[in-house]
């Protein structure tokens, strides 16, 4: 599904190469996590990934389903099937958010040459799919994140993808500022989601998320690399021990 190799990605503005040769394959009904030290590159691979500006690909690929993602616009990779779950999601001032997931859900429809999704189905699924997820029908007639507390956003982006049903979701620190039960419902949101075809890309600081989200692959990046790829267990001994003993193992 999705395929990266090799990729070294650099600032456009300064000479400052962020990735260096990260390697990393998303089979479709699997979940990865991605873990590491602040700073390592994570999150710059989620935008290099989604085609945020400001970033150089100076060498490797990226290809979902084989198709190069790193040519196309960033609403050419959603059309494709990428979601970005935003580690900080934007207020959208005057942009309703129901008019946001229709219009956002109808524009893939376009992509794919299939027809719009009537009114009274779209209101059906959204309300649906809001309510597990416990946001409000006032949530919903509210400009798009604005005056939204940090939970209330990620629960927000998690709507987005429940109603877009990407094939790839990366969900980048999606868990950051989520209390407890947020947290659940956040893993619920996703785990609904799971599904033969579709894969996952969580990235994520800590263990708990993944005692919800049980992922099947976890890969540490450090320094723009990942380091080392293991199972579950990997996620628990960064708990125990941090970062320290497999970075010194590369050094
Ligand atoms: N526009 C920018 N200008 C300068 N440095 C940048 C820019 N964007 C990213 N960087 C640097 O690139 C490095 C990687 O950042 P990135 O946000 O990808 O790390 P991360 O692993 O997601 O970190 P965290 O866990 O703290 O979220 C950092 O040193 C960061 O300061």
């Amino acid at each position: 599904m999705l395929e990266i190799k090799n990729l070294h990605v650099k600032l456009e503005e300064e000479d400052k190469q962020i990735l260096k040769g990260v390697d990393l394959t998303v089979e479709a009904g699997k979940v990865h996590a991605i873990m590491g030290p602040n700073g390592s590159g994570k999150s710059t691979l989620s935008y290099v990934l989604s085609g945020k500006d400001g970033y150089e690909v100076t060498e490797g690929t990226a290809t979902l389903d084989g198709e190069d993602i790193l040519e196309m616009e960033p609403e050419e990779r959603a059309a494709a099937g990428l979601f970005l779950a935003f580690q900080y999601p934007v207020e959208i001032p005057g942009v309703g958010n129901m008019t946001f997931l229709r219009t956002a859900v109808n524009a893939q429809r376009k992509a794919r040459g299939e027809d719009e999704i009537s009114a009274s189905d779209f209101l059906k699924l959204v309300r649906e799919r809001a309510a597990s997820l416990e946001i409000d029908a006032d949530m919903l007639k509210r400009p798009v994140n604005v005056g939204f507390s940090g939970g209330e956003k990620k629960r927000n982006e998690i709507l987005q993808m429940a109603m877009l049903e990407p094939k790839m979701c990366i969900l980048d620190e999606t868990d950051s500022g989520l209390d407890v039960d947020a947290m659940k419902l956040v893993a619920h949101g996703v785990n609904a989601l799971r599904d033969q075809g579709r894969g996952f890309l969580v990235i994520t600081h800590y263990q708990r998320l993944l005692d919800h989200i049980k992922p099947d692959v976890v890969h540490i990046m450090s320094n723009g690399r990942i380091i080392k790829t293991g199972g579950p267990e990997l996620a628990l001994e960064v708990e125990k021990n941090g970062y320290a003993d497999m970075k010194a193992e590369v050094a």
